[in-house]
């Protein structure tokens, strides 16, 4: 496993770079493939790069568009992941994007799962292009250290998982450890010393730190070489 880092001096350069990196990369995947695929993280971090990123001269009808993680709430709600990525980045040109879902109307993420796997059927994988986050507790996408299903969510053959958070709200649907490892170009979009901190404390050599984290057991995993986004 190798990280590349990227550090910019501002949020607003952070996103601007890095939007023209994915447009880049998306079409090259276009010319190459026919068409790409992209899975973004939701939380506070992507509004103002997904801003950037539905600016950029893409063929968007030819992109297909989920989510690494979404909370198990309405489409509409205030904590919905899609609802960041409607609002912030399916707007403009990029409306045009081919957008998947990742809830249904069940109950509970574990009752909506074969519905979500199967919806994600018409995404190509590996996927194209995958943008992570992490959050103060060293989770990426909604892998959770001590959540219940984590074990199964970092093992399983399928696109997706149901996870239970131990603290943070909502329930959760996560692509997995292997869907996630298996992107072709793996991206960790974060911001603040704390999170930097957090960082490299997580990629520090001790069985206890690898075990501990689940960005980092994820970034020991990635195929390709995986690049950080930072800014202060
Ligand atoms: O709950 C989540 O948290 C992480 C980190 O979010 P942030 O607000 O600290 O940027 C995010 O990557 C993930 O998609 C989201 O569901």
């Amino acid at each position: 496993m190798s990280l590349q880092w990227h550090e910019f001096a501002s949020k607003d350069e952070l996103d601007l770079n890095l939007a023209h990196y994915i447009a880049a990369q998306l079409q090259q995947a276009i010319a190459e493939r026919g068409t790409a695929s992209l899975a973004v993280s939701g939380g506070r971090t992507p509004a103002g790069m997904f801003k950037a990123l539905r600016a950029s001269d893409v063929e968007w009808s030819k992109v297909y568009i989920t989510l690494v993680d979404e909370r198990w709430v309405p489409n509409d709600h205030a904590d919905s992941n899609e609802r960041l990525t409607r609002e912030n980045l399916l707007q403009d040109g990029a409306a045009a994007a081919n957008f998947i879902s990742m809830v249904n109307d069940a109950a509970t993420p574990h009752a909506g799962l074969a519905g979500i796997e199967a919806r994600l059927s018409v995404i190509k994988t590996p996927i194209d292009i995958l943008i992570l986050g992490m959050g103060d507790d060293g989770h990426t996408a909604s892998l959770f250290p001590n959540a219940v299903e984590l074990e199964q969510a970092c093992a399983s053959t399928q696109l997706v998982a149901a996870v239970t958070p131990p603290v943070a709200p909502h329930q959760r649907i996560t692509l997995t450890l292997p869907t996630i490892v298996q992107a072709r170009n793996v991206l960790v979009h974060i911001t603040g010393t704390g999170k930097k901190e957090l960082l490299n404390t997580a990629m520090q050599e001790q069985k206890a730190i690898t075990e501990l984290y689940p960005i980092r057991r994820v970034l020991d995993q990635v195929k390709s070489t995986a690049q950080v986004y930072w800014t202060a």
